[in-house]
C-alpha cells in the first residue's frame, strides 16, 4: 500500500519562555532566565511548516496547551482567583510557577509514539501519548496531548488511541524522540527501533551517572506489545549512558532515520554493531545507509551544540533525500563542511536545508524535536482532521492569528502577571475554532 510520512509540527504556545526546567539538556540550562520572544518563535516554527509544505510534503499542526496551567496550581494547594494563584505560586515557588507555564508541548517528537498501520496487527494505526514523567513539566502535558491527537486523527477506523503509560518512573516515556522507523518504503512493514536510557527494573544495568536517563526499555516494550508490533520487526537498543551524560537527553539529538537510512553518531548506540547487524539482516539484499559520523569528525559536544542530528530527513518525489537543519549547523565550520561532503557523498542524502529556530533551539528543540512524523495512507490521510493539514490559507490564518495574540518579549516575572493567562486563554479559544478541534482545553471544559 502506497503510503506518504506526513510531519506535526507543534505550534508554538504564547507562554514560551527560559526556565531553566530541564536539568541535562544542556541549551536549556544555558539559556535559564533569557528574556524570550514568543511570537518570533511561533513565526519561527510555522515558516519551517510552511516552506515543507511548498516542497509537496504533508504538514500538520499541533496545537499548544494552555499554560499556565491553573488545575495544576489548584491540585498543589494554591486557591482563589485565577490572579491570587497565581501571584502566590510566584511567590512561593517561582519555579513551580514556571513549570505550570512552560509551552514545552511545541516539541512534538515527544508527544507520543505512533506506529504506521503496515507495522501492526489490526491494520491501524496505534498512537501513545508519551507521559513525559521525568521533568514536572513535560508530565502535565498527556492529559491534554491525548485530547488533541484524539480530535486530529478522529476516526476509529484507522486510528488506535492507547492511553499514556502509568505516570511512574519505571515507565517513562519521551515518545517518538526514541522512536525511528526503516523501511524501503513507507507503506512497507518497517523495522521500529525504540532507543531507551536505561532499565526502570534492573538498576544494576548500564545507566547514566550525571544526567538523568529518562526513557525505560520497559516503557518502549509496553509500547510495542500495545501497538501490536511483530516481535521480528522490534528492536530495542540502549543508548549509550556516556552521550546522555554529555546533554543527549533523547536519542533523536544524536541519530536520526528516514525509510532506508540511519545517520547517526558512532557514539550513539550502547551497542552499535548488534544493531547494524540486525538492520543489515532485515534489509536483506535491499539497499541500505548507515551513515556514522565518527568523534574524530564531529565531537558530541558539537553534535550537541549545533543539533546536526536533530534534523528532518525528508524523502523526496525521486527518492532523493533532504536533511532539514538548525541554521547552528551552518554556523560550526566543522558541521558546515561535513554537511556539504554528505549530500555529495554516495547516500540518498543530496540537499540541506536549514531554518532559523533559534527560540526553539535556545531551549534544546530543533527542526525534529519539532514534529511528530504520522506515516500514513491514503484513506488514512482523508481521515485526518482536515483543519489540521497546513495550507497557504491556514499559514496565513495561523500568522494573523500569532501576530494578533503574542507578546515579542516574556521574562520569567510576566508569568504569574494574569493579563497573559487571559490573552493565552483567548487565543486558544480562537484556534480551537480555527483548527476545528472541539473543546481540548481544560479551560473550556467546565
Ligand atoms: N529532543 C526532543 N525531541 N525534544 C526536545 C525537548 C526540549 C525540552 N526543553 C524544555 O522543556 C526546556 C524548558 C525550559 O527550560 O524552560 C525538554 O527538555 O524536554
Amino acid at each position: 500500500m502506497h503510503a506518504v510520512e506526513a510531519n506535526f509540527d507543534g505550534l508554538v504556545g504564547p507562554t514560551h519562555n527560559y526556565a531553566g526546567l530541564s536539568y541535562g539538556n544542556v541549551a536549556s540550562s544555558k539559556n535559564q532566565q533569557v528574556t524570550s520572544n514568543p511570537k518570533e518563535a511561533a513565526l519561527q516554527g510555522l515558516a519551517k511548516m510552511k516552506a515543507l509544505h511548498d516542497m509537496g510534503f504533508v504538514q500538520g499542526v499541533l496545537a499548544p496547551q494552555a499554560r499556565p496551567d491553573i488545575n495544576i496550581l489548584k491540585c498543589l494547594g494554591f486557591t482563589g482567583s485565577d490572579a491570587r494563584i497565581l501571584a502566590l505560586a510566584a511567590k512561593t515557588d517561582p519555579v513551580l510557577l514556571a513549570s505550570c507555564c512552560s509551552a514545552s508541548s511545541m516539541w512534538t517528537a515527544n508527544a507520543a509514539t505512533v506506529s504506521p498501520s503496515s507495522d501492526t496487527l489490526d491494520g491501524k494505526i496505534h498512537i501513545t501519548p508519551a507521559n513525559l514523567v521525568n521533568k514536572f513539566h513535560r508530565s502535565i502535558e498527556p492529559e491534554t496531548t491525548a485530547r488533541t491527537l484524539q480530535a486530529v486523527f478522529n476516526n476509529d477506523q484507522y486510528f488506535q488511541h492507547h492511553p499514556p503509560l502509568p505516570a511512574v518512573d519505571v515507565l517513562g516515556d519521551e515518545g517518538a524522540a526514541n522512536h525511528t522507523r526503516l523501511c524501503q518504503n513507507y507503506g512497507d512493514s518497517g523495522m521500529e527501533l525504540f532507543v531507551f536510557g536505561h532499565y526502570g527494573l534492573s538498576p544494576e544495568k548500564p545507566a547514566p551517572s550525571r544526567f538523568p536517563a529518562r526513557h525505560t526499555y520497559e516503557a518502549s516494550s509496553a509500547i510495542a506489545r500495545l501497538h501490536g508490533l511483530a516481535a521480528e520487526r522490534t528492536l530495542f537498543i540502549q543508548q549509550n549512558p556516556a552521550v546522555i551524560d554529555q546533554g543527549v537527553f533523547h536519542n533523536d539529538v544524536i541519530a536520526v532515520g528516514n525509510r532506508n537510512v540511519l545517520f547517526f553518531h558512532e557514539q550513539a548506540f550502547l551497542e552499535k554493531q548488534n544493531l547494524l547487524n540486525k538492520l543489515n539482516d532485515f534489509f536483506n539484499d535491499q539497499p541500505f545507509y548507515p551513515i556514522e559520523v565518527n568523534s574524530s569528525d564531529i565531537s558530541v559536544k558539537d553534535a550537541v551544540n549545533t543539533y546536526l542530528f536533530n534534523s528532518q530527513l525528508l524523502s523526496l518525489a525521486n527518492g532523493e533525500m533532504v536533511i532539514v537543519v538548525p541554521e547552528e549547523c551552518l554556523h560550526n565550520n566543522t558541521v558546515k563542511q561535513y554537511l556539504s561532503e554528505l549530500v555529495s557523498a554516495n547516500n540518498p542524502i543530496t540537499q540541506v536545508l536549514s531554518f532559523d529556530l533559534k527560540q526553539s533551539m535556545q531551549n534544546g528543540g530543533g527542526p525534529a524535536c519539532l514534529r511528530l512524523r504520522v506515516t500514513l495512507t491514503q484513506n488514512e490521510l482523508n481521515a485526518v482532521n482536515p483543519h489540521c493539514i497546513l495550507n497557504d490559507f491556514l499559514y496565513s490564518t495561523l500568522t494573523g492569528w500569532v501576530n494578533k495574540h503574542y507578546r515579542d518579549q516574556l521574562t520569567i516575572q510576566d508569568l504569574s502577571d494574569p493579563s497573559l493567562l487571559h490573552e493565552t486563554q483567548l487565543a486558544l479559544d480562537e484556534l480551537t475554532q480555527i483548527l476545528q478541534l472541539g473543546s481540548i482545553y481544560p479551560f473550556q471544559r467546565h
